[in-house]
């Protein structure tokens, strides 16, 4: 299951308005002092300056070793806040000439927060998760700030936006919480508290009109000045000898995200759906661990899985920016600001960073294309940059008929004007405005007990239509991937998956006869496969094992996944058999389905059974597990809420109570996506 998907990537640029008044001619003459110095590209985000080296973990501390003005302190789990931290920073450094310092929350003592200067403004974004739980490195900063009583923070400073999507129950509750303990310990909130909504896909636009009010806000009350900024490198980008050819693909420890990633084999590819008339599929891979007998995983975990570029992209960004003959020469890049966190390699080739370091598939953000409108000789190309990224209905409107990644917003500008090229564009600008790659997470659906050295993940493998050009298909990054990768033969060692084992709450019930009801939709199927799975390994040899209900939700029949194995386990009679009940639901049956005059869903299944799900959850201790859409998950958890409130004759804030109850003794899991 892809629980991270394609649109989740952001980094973007930043230069605003103010940037597009100045002359492209400016920017070549900058252009051609880096390069007369030996440097390939260069840019610096001046002492803008992250948490990197953090050696203290006082806020406080950090703030005054850099004299910054301002502390952005982030919580991100894939990137998104983490990248407009930084971005924050870029701007506040570049437009507003104040030192601003960027802190992971994790590296920080949440306590000091209370030690920081009147005269710095703190500035916290950070995303939502699970439950409006904030993301894992800002778990003990909110823990810490809820639970505060006093006014211990009355002379802090605060702005703040959250990264969160509208789709799920507790919108954005993460940047909530620590806006409301903010006030209510006596900080002064500067300006209205931001909120990205990704299920609007419109995360950016909604931090650039925080940014710009925020800007405006320390302008006309801080008496900063709005400096008009140029386009400056944060990196320096040399020449350097590679000491083998791929050593550049390699070099991936060297980013901290990546130190604890593993090189490992897909060792079966599988189709296991296919669906009618659609350009789509669901497949079974087996990744192998074998080589690596330090790394275990335990059932229910996460695997993260870091993606290669496709090559038709890979090749129309080189090819574009004309770095073909380039594009395996070794490079050395160091951040300009020791303070600032390298995003790549430090020794790479360009095409090592455009396949695998850097999200060339993302959507180009606006404020990227105005950027790139300083930086084009072409009056014709930047007209049309300019048209399209004046304001956001405009943009929305163009995302809405066109796949933009960079490389095809390049070649695009060309058919615009056949004179234009972008060989000028610098590397530093790539490097500094795409996207770092991100990982994404899939549910691993082996029981580490049954199969301990085998990694098996369900894949979906479903391109989205251009909304209003269908025939546009976008790709997802990963699913393609792995898809077409190679697998070994007796002549090939096949190429390897970097990968890493992520720990995950969604566990079975410690108590092996504890009920268990799983409620899954499509590839949410993958952590309970992996469960009855283990359970039935453990009721083959002689253990008892509590009931298990698992509902199952497909289109039809014929794309209802692991359905001979789930109806075999559930069918199998005998002393040793697992307790196991299979129920499907199909919301496009066909000729030869059960019910199908009638489209069913899991939550409709659900209530059929609401009888004996609930007996189990409310009399006997038993756990839940749903795993699929937002919205399923919603209908879900709304039938089994109204049949306890009908049943016990409770009110809707008891059964609420209940139900948080049981998320707190981990009776009730969530794993959801929208
Ligand atoms: C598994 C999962 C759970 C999520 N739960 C919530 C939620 O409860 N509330 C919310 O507003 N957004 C939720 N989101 C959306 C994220 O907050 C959103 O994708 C955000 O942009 C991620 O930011 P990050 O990349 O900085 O971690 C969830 C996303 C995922 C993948």
């Amino acid at each position: 299951m892809d629980l991270i998907k394609t649109l989740d990537y952001r980094l973007v640029s930043d230069l605003k308005q103010s940037l597009l008044d100045a002359h492209y001619g400016e920017y070549a003459l900058l252009l051609a002092v880096i390069l007369s110095s030996s440097y390939v590209y260069n840019r610096g985000m001046n002492g803008a300056r992250s948490s990197a080296t953090a050696a203290t973990r006082n806020i406080d501390e950090k703030s005054r070793e850099s004299d910054a003005k301002i502390i952005i302190l982030w919580g991100s789990q894939s990137g998104t806040a983490e990248s407009l931290a930084h971005r924050l920073a870029r701007d506040a450094q570049q437009r507003l000439k104040t030192v601003t310092v960027v802190c992971d929350l994790a590296d920080y003592d949440p306590a000091t927060i209370a030690d920081v200067a009147e005269s710095v403004i703190v500035v916290f974004i950070v995303s939502t998760y699970g439950e409006g739980d904030p993301s894992h490195n800002a778990i003990d900063f909110v823990s810490h700030v809820t639970t505060l009583r006093s006014s211990p923070l009355s002379h802090l400073r605060y702005a703040a936006f959250g990264c969160g999507n509208s789709n799920y129950r507790y919108f954005n509750k993460a940047i909530d919480d620590i806006a409301s303990s903010m006030d209510r310990c006596g900080a002064k909130c500067l300006v209205p508290t931001g909120k990205g909504d990704e299920a609007s896909r419109s995360t950016q636009e909604d931090f650039l009109e925080w940014k710009e009010g925020f800007f405006s806000y320390l302008v006309s009350e801080y008496g900063m000045a709005d400096h008009k900024a140029e386009y400056q490198p944060t990196v320096n980008i040399i020449k350097e000898e590679l000491a083998s050819a791929n050593s550049g693909l390699l070099d991936n420890k060297s980013l901290p995200r990546k130190q604890h990633t593993i090189e490992i084999p897909i060792v079966s590819r599988d189709i296991v759906a296919t669906y009618d008339g659609q350009d789509r599929s669901c497949i079974d891979l087996k990744l192998d661990l074998s080589s690596h007998s330090q790394i275990k995983y335990r059932t229910g975990d996460h695997i993260a899985i870091w993606p290669s570029n496709p090559f038709d992209e890979v090749d129309r960004l080189i090819g574009v920016l004309g770095l073909e003959s380039q594009k395996m020469e070794g490079l050395r890049i160091t951040v300009k600001d020791d303070m600032d966190e390298l995003k790549v390699p430090s020794l790479t080739t360009i095409q090592a960073l455009v396949s695998q370091h850097l999200d060339i598939c993302a959507p180009v953000p606006r404020e990227t294309i105005l950027t790139l409108a300083r930086l084009t000789s072409s009056a014709i190309v930047r007209t049309e940059l300019e048209n399209i990224g004046r304001d956001r209905e405009i943009y929305a409107a163009f995302l809405d008929h066109h796949h933009l990644n960079l490389g095809r917003l390049l070649e695009l500008m060309n058919s615009h004007d056949s004179s234009n090229s972008w060989t000028q564009l610098p590397l530093a600008f790539i490097i500094d405005f795409i996207p770092p790659m991100q990982p994404r997470l899939y549910s691993i659906a082996t029981s580490s007990t049954v199969d301990p050295r085998r990694v098996g993940v369900v894949v979906s493998v479903k391109p989205t239509p251009v909304l209003k050009n269908p025939a546009a298909l976008i790709c997802g990054v990963t699913s393609t991937y792995l898809s077409i990768m190679d697998l070994p033969t007796i002549s090939n060692d096949a190429s390897l998956v970097r990968a890493e084992i992520r720990r995950s709450s969604f566990k079975l019930p410690i108590n092996l006869s504890n009920p268990v009801i799983m409620v899954a939709a499509g590839t949410g199927i993958a952590p309970f496969r992996a469960f009855v799975q283990e359970r039935a390994r453990l009721a083959s040899i002689g253990h008892k094992v509590g009931p298990m209900i698992l509902f199952s939700g497909s289109q039809n029949r014929s794309d209802s996944l692991y359905h001979d194995e789930f109806s075999t386990l559930a069918t199998t009679d005998g002393d040793r058999a697992l307790p196991l009940k299979f129920i499907t639901a199909f919301s496009r049956p066909r000729a030869g389905d059960r019910n199908i005059q009638k489209k069913t869903y899991v939550q409709d299944q659900v209530l059929v059974h609401s009888n004996e799900v609930v007996q189990h959850l409310v009399d006997t201790d038993g756990a839940i597990y749903i795993c699929g859409a937002t919205t399923m998950a919603k209908a879900v958890g709304d039938v089994i809420l109204d049949v306890v409130m009908q049943r016990n004759s409770w009110s809707k804030e008891a059964a609420d109570k209940w139900r948080q109850n049981k998320r707190k003794t981990a009776s009730w899991h969530e794993d959801v996506w929208s």
